[in-house]
């Protein structure tokens, strides 16, 4: 039985927009209430989907969440009719109104951590949606991630999707923005790789003084206990607090694992000599040797890696053993990085090809290619379980792109999320999209 890697890219929902909601993301502070483009911003994000399974790569799509989120809203004290609501909002608390907006769910990194089979006690799929608790716009979204993941993998034989940790600064979780699975190939018994900011129980332990550590040691624990993870096969290593304090807020801004294969900067972790002896010892355990690729300092600055999201590749395995490193055009833009990257693929090592695109429209959010994928290894009598719905091929490509051009905006600028109109024309886009996907019920619009 084969097992391949899915990526499940967030399909943009139509009320992209930058609100400079996420402290210590440079991308989005520096462009906080610029107008933005949801119509491109998915037209984008559908190419890269459209392009990588045209060469092959199992790809699905994760469906955007329904916002405004009036639940939030009315929760937070804003009553009467909608348009009464958003009118409130936008006039009392533009901040708590963008947060009900936002379109965050895109990055579907965040969207959980995942387990294969192989890895788990009971042979299943695990999922753990991440709570995202360090920011509001995005603690509301593990509701929709969990009903999505139970709607797409909703055979119980095959998939076990848990509740999000419980939502307090303990239990950080960003779930696979900071884990890594780590093997020979990805049917093959592995290692994951848990990366944390910060341990909430230890005092002493380092931890960032500019910017927020978004994930705790204490999640990951809980997340790897939940999948039943076996202890020698689980690594938890630190992420080193000084490049947080420089804008790497998930450790996928600072490091890529494919296969054996962990293509890294100097200063991702806390202890870097450390980290790699864990990770050595562990994957010896699963017959695998692992492979970095250390990037220096000197090749890239941290501050050229968290500018052009060279770490925020996706790592793509292809038939011939050799690997794809798919990048966002900012690396071909800044001179540091492309000259580093040319160098790479003339190594002779295991990354041969660059695969680039124009994802500008989520880079000025700070969301680059890996942010938004949540990768998901599945053998083949999984990947049959699942909703085939959400599998992308040419037909679905097609389906989205002309469902995107009827319901899109091409711009949204911050006064606009004060028109009741854009609650009325999302709503009736996501109702249209549940029957495109064959997904009756997705929302819960009730
Ligand atoms: N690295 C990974 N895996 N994901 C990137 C997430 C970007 C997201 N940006 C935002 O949420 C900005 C929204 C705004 O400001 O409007 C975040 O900071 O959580």
């Amino acid at each position: 039985m084969s097992t391949r890697e899915f990526n499940f890219d967030g399909l943009v929902g139509p009320s992209h927009n930058y609100a400079g909601l996420s402290f210590g993301n440079v991308a989005s502070f520096n462009n906080v209430k610029s107008a933005s483009n949801p119509k491109q911003a998915a037209l984008q994000g559908l190419a890269k989907m459209r392009a990588l399974a045209a060469r092959g790569f199992a790809q699905g799509m994760l469906p955007p969440q329904a916002r405004p989120n009036f639940r939030l809203l009315r929760s937070l004290g804003f009553t009467g009719s909608d348009a009464e609501v958003l009118a409130r909002a936008y006039k009392e608390s533009p901040v708590l109104l963008a947060s009900a907006y936002s379109a965050s769910s895109m990055w579907t990194a965040n969207a959980a951590t995942v387990s294969p089979s192989r890895d788990t006690a009971d042979g299943k799929v695990h999922f753990t949606p991440a709570n995202l608790n360090n920011k509001l716009h995005r603690s509301h979204e593990h509701v929709q991630s969990g009903r999505a993941l139970r709607a797409i993998f909703h055979d119980e034989r095959h998939f076990a999707v848990h509740e999000a940790l419980p939502s307090t600064p303990a239990f950080g979780d960003e779930g696979a923005a900071n884990h890594t699975r780590l093997c020979r190939d990805h049917g093959a018994d592995a290692v994951e790789l848990f990366v944390y900011g910060r341990v909430e129980f230890d005092p002493a332990a380092p931890a960032p003084v500019r910017y927020p550590a978004r994930q705790t040691l204490e999640a990951s624990e809980a997340v790897a206990r939940l999948h039943g993870l076996q202890e020698a096969r689980t690594v938890y290593v630190q992420q080193n607090p000084a490049v947080i304090d420089q804008g790497v807020f998930h450790n996928d801004v600072i490091a890529v694992g494919n296969a054996n294969v962990l293509f890294y900067h100097e200063q991702a972790f806390a202890d870097e000599q450390g980290t790699l002896l864990k990770l050595r010892q562990a994957l010896d355990g699963v017959g695998a040797e692992l492979a970095p690729i250390r990037v220096a300092t000197g090749q890239v600055a941290v501050a050229d890696a968290v500018q052009s999201y060279l770490f925020n590749s996706q790592l793509l395995s292809k038939p011939d053993g050799k690997m794809a490193l798919v990048i966002p055009r900012e690396c071909e833009e800044n001179a540091a990085v492309a000259k580093y990257l040319q160098g790479l693929v003339a190594s002779g090592g295991p990354v041969d090809e660059l695969v680039h695109f124009d994802l500008r429209q989520s880079m000025r959010n700070g969301g680059g290619p890996a942010c938004l994928r949540l990768r998901v290894a599945l053998t083949d009598q999984e990947a049959a379980a699942m909703h085939q719905g959400v599998i992308m091929t040419e037909a679905l490509y097609h389906t989205l792109v002309a469902w995107v051009d009827r319901h899109y905006r091409d711009q949204l600028a911050p006064q606009d999320l004060a028109d009741p109109a854009l609650a009325i024309e999302i709503a009736a886009a996501l109702e249209e999209l549940e029957r495109l996907l064959g997904l009756p019920g997705l929302y819960d619009l009730g």
